[in-house]
């Protein structure tokens, strides 16, 4: 039996790149609490959480495959989520700035009979930016809705010295071994 595909997330970055992968699906967003469980390793809570996005819209379709991720930036073992508003993103990045940080995504994908979670980390190592640069920057609105307060794949481009890791996990969504893994799944 082909089951159906759904991606549990609001985010405009991961619809555009599962679109790459050339496969059917539809999108339904999962409205949870995004806690991190702080009694348990970083990643082990990063997969969690996004299993808890895809096990909501998973128990609405029990007949479907769910994918769920979340992305956060961490820096010197403190976690930076997204924004609350412009002078947030500005403290955000003076903190980013000169460093290098973790991104980290966790994904989780669902189906009746089968549960594949895991996390992937990136290194990426800021330029260091003045006063100007930041404010210029958060003057595009980008970051608002992005952890860390920046996009690595658009205006953000010019923050980044160096990345170790997967660049679309960056964006949000490690898309090459999310493909791999779904081609464990019937759909
Ligand atoms: C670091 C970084 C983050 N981001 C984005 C990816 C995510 O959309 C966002 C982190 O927020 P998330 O909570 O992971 O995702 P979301 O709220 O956009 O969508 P949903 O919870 O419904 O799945 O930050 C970028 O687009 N580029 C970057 O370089």
């Amino acid at each position: 039996m082909k089951r159906e595909l759904i991606l549990a997330s609001q985010s405009p970055r991961r619809r555009e790149l599962l679109e790459r992968c050339h496969v059917p699906f539809r999108i339904e967003v999962a409205d949870i609490d995004e806690a991190l469980n702080p009694d348990i390793p970083l990643e082990a809570a990063m997969e969690e959480l996004a299993w808890r996005k895809a096990h909501t819209v998973f128990e609405r379709h029990p007949e479907a495959v769910v994918i769920g991720a979340d992305t956060i930036v961490v820096l010197e073992r403190q976690i930076l989520g997204k924004p609350k508003d412009v002078e947030e993103a500005k403290a955000m990045l003076s903190r980013l700035s000169g460093k290098t940080h973790q991104v980290m995504t966790g994904v989780c994908l669902l189906s009746a009979d089968q549960r594949v979670c895991f996390s992937d980390v990136s290194d990426v190592e800021f330029y260091p930016l003045t006063a100007e640069e930041i404010d210029t920057y958060v003057a595009t609105g980008e970051p608002l809705d992005k952890a860390g307060a920046y996009g690595i794949q658009g205006e953000g481009f010019f923050l980044a010295k160096k990345i170790t890791g997967d660049f679309y996990s960056i964006m949000g969504f490690p898309v090459a071994r999310v493909l791999r893994a779904l081609k464990k799944f019937d759909f």
